[in-house]
C-alpha cells in the first residue's frame, strides 16, 4: 500500500508559517506583504482559480487585489497595468493568470512584469535563471512538486525522474529542478514513441498531460513515487488527475491525490514566493 501524500495537509503547514509571520508584520507596525492578480476575460476556470489564490491570501494574511480586465482589453492596456503595478511600492507580487484571451501576446506581457516581483516565475529572467541553478522565482507548481517529493522521503539523488508533459508552467521547470536536484531525466510528450516503457523505468513519475486517468498500472514502477499534476473536470463534475489512482495505489510507495494534492501546493508556493519577493523588496529598501 503506498503512501498517500496530501497538499492539502502540507499546505496547511506551509500556510500557517506564513500567517504568524505575515501577523508577526502587523503587530510591529510594518508593510503588509501584497499580491496583484491580474486576470482578463471571464474564463470559468481561471475564474476560479483566481478565487482560491484571493482565499489563500487573506487567510494568511497577505493582502491580495485583483484587477479584472475585460476580455476585450488591448495589449496596451493589459501592460500598462502591469507597469503601475511594477511602480506601485506596496505591490510586492504580480501574477497574470494564465492563459490570456486570444489575441494578447503572453510571452510580452509576462516579459512587462519586473522579475523582482514575478512571483510566476515566468519572466525570462527568472526561467533563465533557473535553468543556470542560479536563484531565482520559481514557478510555483513545479516547486510544490519538489516539496511534495520531499514530504513523500522520496531523495531525488541518482533516481530515474520521467516528466511527462514540457508546458512552460509546469513540466518543462518541473524536469529542470529534478535535473538540478541531481535526478537523471526524461521529458515525455506527444511525440514520445513508447512512453510506457519509459514511464514504467521512472523512479519518480510527474503527470502533467491532462488525460483523466490516463497513467494506469501498466505505466507505473513498482515502488515509484508519483506526482499527479492533472486537474481534469468529469462529466459529472468532480475532478480527477491523469494518474488512475486506485490502479496504481498499492503498486507505488507514494502518490499525491487529485484533489488536494499539487493544486493546494501551487497556491501555497504562490503565497512563499510573495514572502520571498517581500523580504527582498523590504531588504533593498534598507529595512523599511
Ligand atoms: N499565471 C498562472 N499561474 C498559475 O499558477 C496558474 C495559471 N496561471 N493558470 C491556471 C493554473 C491552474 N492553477 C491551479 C491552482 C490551484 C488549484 C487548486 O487548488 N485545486 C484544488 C481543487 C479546486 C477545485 O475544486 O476546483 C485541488 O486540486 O484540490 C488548481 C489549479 C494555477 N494555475
Amino acid at each position: 500500500m503506498g503512501k498517500i501524500i496530501y497538499g492539502s495537509e502540507v499546505s496547511s503547514e506551509l500556510r500557517e508559517e506564513l500567517r504568524l509571520e505575515a501577523e508577526h508584520l502587523k503587530q510591529e507596525g510594518k508593510r503588509i506583504p501584497k499580491l496583484a492578480v491580474i486576470l482578463a476575460g471571464d474564463n470559468p476556470a481561471s475564474l476560479s482559480y483566481v478565487k482560491g489564490k484571493a482565499k489563500a491570501c487573506e487567510a494568511a494574511g497577505i493582502l491580495e487585489e485583483t484587477f479584472h480586465l475585460d476580455g476585450s482589453v488591448s495589449q496596451k492596456e493589459l501592460e500598462d497595468l502591469i507597469h503601475q503595478c511594477n511602480e506601485n511600492a506596496e505591490i510586492d507580487g504580480i501574477l497574470l493568470q494564465l492563459p490570456l484571451p486570444a489575441g494578447l501576446d503572453e510571452n510580452h506581457a509576462i516579459e512587462q512584469i519586473s522579475p523582482h516581483k514575478d512571483v510566476d516565475g515566468l519572466h525570462p529572467l527568472n526561467f533563465g535563471k533557473v535553468h543556470l541553478g542560479i536563484p531565482a522565482f520559481v514557478p510555483c507548481t513545479p516547486l510544490g512538486i519538489m516539496e511534495l517529493l520531499k514530504r513523500m522521503g522520496c531523495d531525488c539523488d541518482g533516481k530515474n525522474a520521467v516528466v511527462v508533459g514540457r508546458s512552460k508552467l509546469v513540466g518543462e521547470p518541473a524536469a529542470r529542478l529534478l535535473l538540478n536536484a541531481n535526478a537523471t531525466v526524461t521529458i515525455c510528450h506527444s511525440h514520445t514513441k513508447n512512453l510506457k516503457e519509459i514511464c514504467r523505468n521512472a523512479d519518480i513519475l510527474i503527470a502533467a498531460v491532462g488525460k483523466p486517468r490516463f497513467f494506469n498500472h501498466e505505466y507505473v514502477k513498482e515502488g515509484a513515487y508519483v506526482i499527479d499534476v492533472g486537474i481534469n473536470r468529469l462529466a459529472d463534475g468532480r475532478l480527477t488527475g491523469d494518474v488512475d489512482f486506485e490502479d496504481v495505489k498499492d503498486l507505488c510507495a507514494a502518490i499525491t491525490p487529485v484533489p488536494k494534492g499539487v493544486g493546494p501546493m501551487t497556491i501555497t508556493m504562490l503565497l512563499e514566493n510573495t514572502m520571498k519577493a517581500y523580504r527582498e523588496a523590504v531588504n533593498e529598501s534598507g529595512g523599511l
